[in-house]
């Protein structure tokens, strides 16, 4: 469906983690509105079957870009590579992350920082890096994608909730530092939604259907639910929203 968002169409995207899962639909419905996407993921092989995906049926097909999150250098370097190949960036959507689950008793140190360095950091780091290229443009969008999870007193991710629980802090600060430079920062807090990767490893059938029992909406969440909220916060049509979360759990909290 393009064109729901006119001033979508042609604007620079970069979306983190764009390779499957949620990122991918990102990408296909930001490319469906026109715009100008480049998405970073390490997952090489779901990358390029998603561009390969998209060949002719959108009007700019977007641009991969390996690239290891954890590494700030290597982020730093795709930003200023992406700006260029673009012509601009005017929306950011820090999306990557990687829900594991870890034993409070067994969690140490390195396990603790490597997991922030792919659920948390990068999202300071993609933002700095970004927030140039939008003042240069006169404006833009950062949407970072939070979870519910930190909300539900889940014991068996505590580093993920914190993670989770720290991107909402940092997009207050984010838009409290950048909104005078008509940059808005938001968040969207998905709930149990049925990618791949949650059908394979942690959501089974009896689970699927006692999150759906706690939803409001009796169906499943697919990744695609989450493109329109994005796609909105992402546009003018939100042009005096910042500093905001918004939960997108068809009614579970
Ligand atoms: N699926 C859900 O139910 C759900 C619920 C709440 C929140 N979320 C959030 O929504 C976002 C997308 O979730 P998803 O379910 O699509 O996740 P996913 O794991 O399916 O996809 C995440 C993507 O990030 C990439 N990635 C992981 N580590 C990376 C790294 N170091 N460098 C570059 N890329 C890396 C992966 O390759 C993958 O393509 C995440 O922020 C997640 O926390 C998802």
């Amino acid at each position: 469906m393009a064109g729901r968002y006119p001033d979508l169409a042609g604007k620079g995207v970069l979306i983190t983690g764009g390779g499957s899962g949620i990122g991918a639909a990102l990408v296909a419905g930001f490319s469906a509105e026109g715009a100008r996407v480049a998405f970073l993921d390490i997952a090489e092989a779901e990358s390029r079957e998603l561009v390969a995906s998209l060949d002719g049926k959108v009007e700019h097909l977007p641009v991969y870009m390996k690239t290891d999150l954890r590494d700030i250098d290597a982020l730093r370097a795709a930003v200023t590579h992406a700006a260029a190949a673009l012509g601009g960036i005017g929306v950011l959507v820090n999306n990557a992350a990687r829900d594991d689950r870890h034993d409070f008793e067994s969690v140490e140190p390195d396990y603790w920082d490597e997991n922030h360095a792919v659920n948390l950091r990068h999202h300071f780091f993609a933002a700095q890096a970004v927030a140039p290229h939008m003042r240069a443009g006169g404006g833009g969008a950062i949407v970072g994608f939070s979870s519910i999870a930190y909300l539900l007193n889940m014991g068996e991710l505590p580093a993920y909730a914190t993670a989770k629980a720290g991107i909402v802090g940092l997009t207050k600060s984010l838009a409290g530092r950048l909104g005078p430079d008509n940059i808005r920062v938001n968040a969207i807090l998905p709930g149990m939604v049925l990618t791949e990767r949650q059908k394979r490893l942690w959501v089974d059938g009896d689970a699927a259907a006692e999150g759906i029992a706690r939803q409001c909406l009796k169906r499943s969440l697919l990744a695609e639910d989450m493109v329109g909220p994005c796609l909105f916060l992402a546009s003018d049509a939100s042009a005096a929203i910042t500093a905001q979360t918004l939960i997108v759990d068809g009614g579970m909290l």
